[in-house]
């Protein structure tokens, strides 16, 4: 790992705090920073290098698991951070900050080795790299990188994607812009890819010629806390099925790299976006279900609806939750309906992927049902990650009666080094300059290439429903519909623990 300097826009913020130093605290503890590594805290808020490093040091033992923390390795870590203040809506503050930077490479010994992060509200995301760029800290000279990290939303649709691409692109080359998804920094998710491509004997049955439906759920138990503000302009689609549920789903149905290095990686991601089939405006009525949470009752408590939360227009049509039918159209994947849900205020926290295979063609036995399908690999991304596959097998004794069995595997079985949140596996990646798990340019417009049409139809019908649903509960009845009578969602147990991987309801 090179030296280089780590400089975070929006260092006073939530993601700081709460994400950014816990990794880079986890990075440092397990030797897997350079030694001479630095962070630069750039904000508003008027601290001095000790004043912030007393704010992190305060903030650290809420977010790090407290056998991770020892008092020496804490005090060590916090003596490479620092912190500037300057609003980095100021242009002319850029100076300064160049000079600053200098200094601090003299003091670390560093060849100028920027890594940028851009942890402030979206609004700033186009305006840092052109100021950057106008004092020339976005110029490798020699052997120094400088690299970008920008957290999402990357874009609110697709016109101001495509605009912050081409500010993006016009500062930095693509491998030094690193559009982060932390979805992607997730173990599990990435051992789908393992899963798909390390073994023989799933791949032949991964396609439309077995395989009935797909189902990809990321719902949460919390509401929206403190972030009202951000998220009553965002929602759910922008917030979490934009990006990380669609991404579920290209890893899903991509195609095979041909090697694993980040183009071929990327260019089969982008092949499943510019694939999904584009819905007309009926379609979007019918098979795009937005919900928003309301108030509930229960005996010990009243859990707020969204329109009671903090910085939430108490007249807000914001969707909390969506729920969605798409189609992939592509010889592997014609005619699957991927089903896709995300929701804040359910019932449990759980993101999964369910691959339901198709029945066999006859029903031989008692206890199968006529044309539904045993078969199901649950693809478990968190809480407890793993992956059960299900199948049907003898009721010892009866007479042929068939009964659905699982066998599982959770991840903690598998050993192997320590593994940190997915924001550390993320920043070390941008740091090796590794840019895999990251998204690319086209991605990111093919995306919001397949969503845009949902965001306009919402935003200028105002006929098109919301539907309420009290919190704690699995989103508007509505969502049913979209399944149609074939199909059914499947909800895990409300109470998922560590040990269960997945129980029956
Ligand atoms: N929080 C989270 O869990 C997640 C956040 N994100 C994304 O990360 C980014 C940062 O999120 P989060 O930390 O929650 O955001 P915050 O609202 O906490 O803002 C971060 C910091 O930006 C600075 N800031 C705020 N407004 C302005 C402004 N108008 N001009 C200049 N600086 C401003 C503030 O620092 P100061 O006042 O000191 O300048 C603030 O502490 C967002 O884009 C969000 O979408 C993505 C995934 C999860
Ligand atoms: O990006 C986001 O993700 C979180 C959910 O992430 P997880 O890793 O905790 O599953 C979500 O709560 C948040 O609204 C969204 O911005």
């Amino acid at each position: 790992m090179n030296s280089q300097i780590i400089v975070i826009f929006g260092a006073s913020g939530d993601l700081t705090k709460r994400k950014l130093m816990p990794s880079l605290y986890w990075l440092y503890k397990h030797n897997r920073l350079n030694a001479s590594f630095a962070l630069l805290g750039i904000g508003r808020t008027p601290y001095t290098d000790e004043t912030y490093r007393e704010f992190i040091e305060k903030q650290l033992p809420l977010f790090a698991a407290p056998t991770e923390l020892d008092a020496i390795s804490v005090s060590n870590f916090l003596q490479h951070i620092f912190y500037y203040s300057m609003d980095p809506a100021d242009k002319e503050a850029y100076a300064e900050l160049k000079a600053r930077l200098k200094m601090l490479d003299q003091q670390i010994s560093n060849p100028g080795n920027y890594l940028y992060y851009l942890a402030t509200p979206p609004s700033l995301y186009g305006v840092i790299p052109k100021y950057l760029q106008n004092v020339g800290l976005n110029i490798e000279i020699g052997e120094q990188t400088r690299r970008i990290i920008v957290e999402k939303p990357f874009g609110y649709h697709l016109s101001s994607a495509q605009e912050l691409n081409y500010i993006y692109n016009s500062v930095f080359r693509e491998d030094q812009i690193y559009r982060i998804d932390h979805f992607l920094g997730k173990e599990t998710v990435q051992n789908i890819l393992a899963l798909r491509f390390a073994n023989g004997i799933f791949e032949p049955l991964w396609n439309r010629n077995y395989i009935d439906h797909v189902e990809v759920t990321a719902v949460e138990n919390l509401g929206i806390e403190e972030r009202g503000g951000f998220y009553d302009k965002s929602g759910a689609l922008r917030d979490m099925v934009q990006n990380h549920l669609i991404q579920l789903v290209a890893l899903t149905a991509m195609e095979p790299p041909a090697l694993f290095n980040a183009d071929s990686f990327r260019n089969e991601v982008v092949k499943v976006y510019q694939a999904l089939k584009p819905l007309t405006n009926e379609q979007i009525k019918s098979q795009v279900i937005r919900g928003q949470y309301t108030t509930a009752h229960s005996e010990a408590h009243i859990i707020k609806g969204y329109r009671e939360e903090k910085n939430v227009d108490p007249l807000s049509r914001t969707e909390t939750f969506v729920a969605t039918k798409l189609y992939i159209d592509n010889w592997r994947w014609g005619g699957v309906p991927f089903f896709i849900r995300t929701g804040k205020q359910m019932p449990t926290k759980v993101t999964e992927i369910i691959i339901h295979f198709k029945p066999t063609p006859h029903s031989l036995f008692k206890g199968m049902a006529g044309n539904s399908s045993l078969n199901s690999m649950i693809i478990r991304i968190q809480p407890n990650e793993g992956i059960v596959l299900k199948f049907g097998l003898k009721v010892p004794g009866s007479n042929f009666e068939i009964k659905q069995v699982s066998m599982d595997f959770t991840y903690d079985r598998l050993g192997g080094s320590p593994v940190g949140d997915a924001y550390a596996k993320l920043l070390e990646d941008c740091m090796l300059g590794e840019s895999t798990l990251f998204t690319r340019s086209d991605a990111v417009e093919a995306s919001w290439k397949y969503f845009d049409p949902i965001l306009a139809l919402w935003e200028n019908d105002p006929c098109m429903p919301l539907y309420g649903y009290p919190a704690g509960t699995w989103g508007p009845l509505e969502a049913d519909n979209i399944m149609g009578t074939d199909y059914a969602w499947t909800n895990p147990c409300k109470n998922l623990t560590n040990t269960d991987l997945y129980c029956e309801l």
